[in-house]
């Protein structure tokens, strides 16, 4: 369903991202790993066609359902992007309107995106908040970005982003910025809105321990190439790369792994 093909990456003539590919299976996890600058977010921007001016795509392709993403216009995006896949960031507050109060961007957000009525919008913005453990969606709707906290807001983000129920979710360190306690809730909820809509997920993570828990498989990657992909369990007890298991040891009590315990 959606494949990545040997997709290669650069900025101002540099290439950063070289023969990337994915083959997703529905609901599948994938969490792309490893160090600062390896090229992780510009592989999942470039999946999104997100890439800043100075990026420029030098081969491969992207296709969602067989059909590629990469030749789409602008205007073909607008229909793509919260329909087919959707994308969060690592501050959703940071993507809000800052003088605009939830209830006016979700619910334009909601018409921009589909033909819904006002009143269906908000009913639909209240839907999805519920659907992400905020608790009381009116509070959230009649606040400001700033009046909610991180956590709250990322979770804003990711009820925008699952709106339309998108096949393919994009999700550039959605957590790094969250105390533990949030990131684990905001983990939960992805993974919760896996198993409901059998949706696939691309997750960029710094942290080792959320990857080996949320993910089927971890790609690691290192100066813009995948240098080992695997499932998870083989990642954390048969790493390959020398680079695997130096990242490894930087985490040497993975609480994740109890995944695997009975
Ligand atoms: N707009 C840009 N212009 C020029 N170079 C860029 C631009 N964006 C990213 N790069 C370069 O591309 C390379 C890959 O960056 P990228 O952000 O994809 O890495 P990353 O693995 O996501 O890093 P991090 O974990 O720190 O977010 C880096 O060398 C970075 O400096």
């Amino acid at each position: 369903m959606f494949s990545v093909d040997n997709l290669s990456v650069s900025y101002l003539d540099q290439a950063v991202l070289k023969n990337f590919t994915l083959k997703m299976n529905q609901g599948e996890i994938v969490a792309l790993v490893g160090e600062s600058g390896s090229g992780k977010s510009t592989a999942i921007r470039a999946m999104f066609s997100l890439l800043s001016h100075e990026g420029r795509i030098d081969s491969g392709s992207v296709c969602l359902d067989g059909e590629s993403l990469l030749d789409k216009t602008a205007e073909q995006w607008r229909d793509i992007r919260g329909k087919k896949i959707a994308m969060i960031f690592q501050d959703s507050g940071a993507m809000l309107n800052p003088i605009a109060k939830i209830k006016g961007q979700f619910v334009e957000y909601i018409r921009i995106h589909s033909s819904m009525t006002k009143a269906e919008a908000v009913a639909k913005a209240k839907e999805m908040l519920l659907s992400t453990n905020l608790q009381d969606p009116d509070r959230v709707m009649d606040s400001f970005p700033f009046q909610l906290s991180g956590g709250m807001r990322q979770r804003v983000g990711v009820a925008m982003a699952m709106t339309f129920n998108p096949k393919v979710l994009l999700a550039d360190e959605p957590t790094s910025a969250l105390d533990a306690t949030t990131q684990k809730l905001i983990v939960d909820e992805m993974m919760e809105l896996r198993d409901k809509h059998q949706m696939s997920i691309v997750i960029v993570t710094h942290n080792l321990g959320v990857a080996v828990h949320m993910a089927d498989r971890i790609f690691v990657m290192q100066n813009g190439e995948v240098v080992e992909q695997g499932t998870s369990y083989d990642i954390v007890h048969n790493p390959q790369h020398p680079y695997t298991k130096q990242l490894l040891d930087t985490v040497p009590e993975l609480e994740a792994t109890d995944r695997w315990h009975c």
